[in-house]
């Protein structure tokens, strides 16, 4: 059984071209003029681009007292919905460890997924079994290992334990990823402003201010060079952690940086709405900034200092904000933006002319993929990858809603807003998973588990230089020592 996509324009990160394409099974089998399959795909007056991949989802996480709403079924379904035909979800150890936790994770996604998934291992603490299970935890296909700096008390580590991690990634060909705020200065900042009486969802924002994201990214860069290893740093969200990564970027680290769609849309006046419910909503951290810091990152995408764009997807109901009425420091954190995060890029991305199409592949999907070592599986459009393919019209628009949307949560954060550029058709690995205007539902558990092999490459790169340029003692001889000592 064969399908092809005819009469579109093919988008990839690297350049635009028109042609058909043949998918046989699952994957792309021919890229050319007067392509024939048993299956037609109409992709006339549109663009045929890699599915969109979000390297960062927290669906059903236990976090902060509850767990969030979003369900893998929901959350998958609306991602294919808005074009994205894989993520990347965050599993949290519990006292049984990594290996069981993947276990419970993958209990729920293959169940549910309808798109493909892989996951992020996340390190919230250091031992012996830390040490021994992170090997496991990669020949089972995981490359990437989360710390979180912030969430003091909870899943924040100390710079000690973040080391020890980070040279374990070292020797595993594995990459750490860090979500960077000076978890200290937070819950000394929150303690203040309770204090103060500031107790409203304003409080989470001033309590963490930019300079207490810059600080960490600055030492989470720091550290991941001491231990010669590359570092993705999730939600870069102002410009104080931009300027970090820029800098190391310039001075020849391998450091990467991801913004949220949210951060480069919704600002800091949300938090001062008089209405508790709507400035709960928007409770995540980092917390929202002012333009200035969303200029700094829509000119980092464009210049190529920052890589990728996610959403963070994790999303609790306006009841579970309710658990921080009086006290922000319990409002769940978490922002939800997986069916919108295309559209709304593409809207305020392509459309003011910020990012071009390609650019706009590159950090939604072909940059992730590299990044993650799952290319050109995925975020390729070229014989052979998977064919998860958003054949996108620019002249489909809608005003987001939760009205409508596919999420199970009962509020969306960009409600109102007017977007120009939407799937027609979402194809996951060959089969088409979303139609426009037809609103069916693909079978949960469809959704594949992806493997990520480590990356010996750039692990391999950086120890060499390391061994190269380590300090070395210097050799004496007798006569350039000191007499009779
Ligand atoms: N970002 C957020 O507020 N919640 C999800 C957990 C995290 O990524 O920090
Ligand atoms: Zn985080
Ligand atoms: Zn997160």
């Amino acid at each position: 059984m064969s399908t092809v996509i005819k009469g579109g324009t093919i988008v990839a990160a690297d350049r635009s071209y028109e042609a058909d394409i043949l998918i046989e099974g699952e994957t792309i089998k021919a890229i050319g003029p007067d392509l024939k399959g048993d299956t037609v795909v109409d992709a006339s007056g549109a663009y045929i681009m890699p599915g969109g991949i979000d390297p960062h989802t927290h669906l059903e996480m236990p976090f902060m007292g509850t767990t969030a709403a979003e369900t893998w079924e929901s959350g998958t379904f609306a991602g294919l919905a808005g074009g994205t035909t894989m993520v990347v979800d965050f599993v949290i150890p519990g006292e049984d460890g990594m290996l069981a936790a993947m276990d419970a994770w993958e209990s729920k996604a293959t169940r549910q997924a309808s798109g493909d998934y892989s996951y992020h291992m996340c390190v919230t603490g250091w031992s012996e079994r830390h040490f021994d299970e992170m090997p496991k935890v990669v020949a089972r296909g995981i490359n990437t290992f989360k710390h979180f700096m912030a969430y003091k008390g909870a899943l924040m580590v100390n710079d000690d334990e973040m080391f020890a991690s980070f040279q374990r990634c070292a020797a595993l060909g594995a990459l750490p990823l860090v979500h960077a705020e000076n978890g200290d200065i937070v819950a000394a900042l929150q303690q203040k402003y309770m204090a103060d009486g500031t107790s409203g969802p304003e409080a989470h924002a001033y309590s963490r201010p930019p300079e207490v994201e810059g600080e960490a990214t600055n030492r989470a860069i720091m550290i991941a060079d001491a231990a010669g290893v590359p570092v993705y740093i999730v939600h870069t969200s102002c410009e104080q952690s931009h300027e970090a990564i820029r800098r190391a970027r310039q001075k020849g680290m391998r450091v990467y940086g991801e913004p949220l769609i949210q951060h480069l849309t919704l600002d800091e006046g949300e938090y001062f709405n008089r209405d508790w419910d709507y400035a709960a909503r928007r409770v995540m951290s980092p917390p929202f900034r002012n333009k200035s810091h969303q200029d700094s990152l829509w000119a980092g995408l464009a210049a190529g200092s920052l890589q990728v764009v996610a959403t963070d997807h994790c999303a609790f109901t306006t009841e579970q904000k309710r658990m921080g009425l009086g006290d922000f420091r319990k409002i769940p954190n978490g922002t939800g933006g997986i069916e919108d995060r295309l559209s709304v890029l593409w809207t305020r991305g392509v459309e003011t002319g910020r990012l071009t199409p390609n650019e706009f592949v590159a950090v939604t999907s072909t940059n992730i993929a590299q990044i993650l070592n799952i290319y050109p599986q995925k975020g390729a459009i070229l014989p052979g990858s998977d064919a998860d393919l958003v054949v996108w019209d620019p002249k489909l628009s809608k005003t987001i809603s939760a009205s409508n949307q596919k999420s199970i949560i009962d509020y969306n954060v960009f409600e109102g807003f007017k977007v120009n550029g939407l799937p027609r058709y979402t194809l996951s690995r060959g089969e088409v998973v979303w139609a426009d205007g037809q609103n069916s539902q693909p079978q949960p558990g469809r959704g594949k588990f992806i493997k990520r092999k480590p990356f010996p490459a750039a692990n391999a790169a950086l120890s060499k230089w390391k061994e190269l340029t380590a300090p070395r003692a210097v050799t004496r001889s007798a006569e350039h020592m000191p007499i009779g000592v």
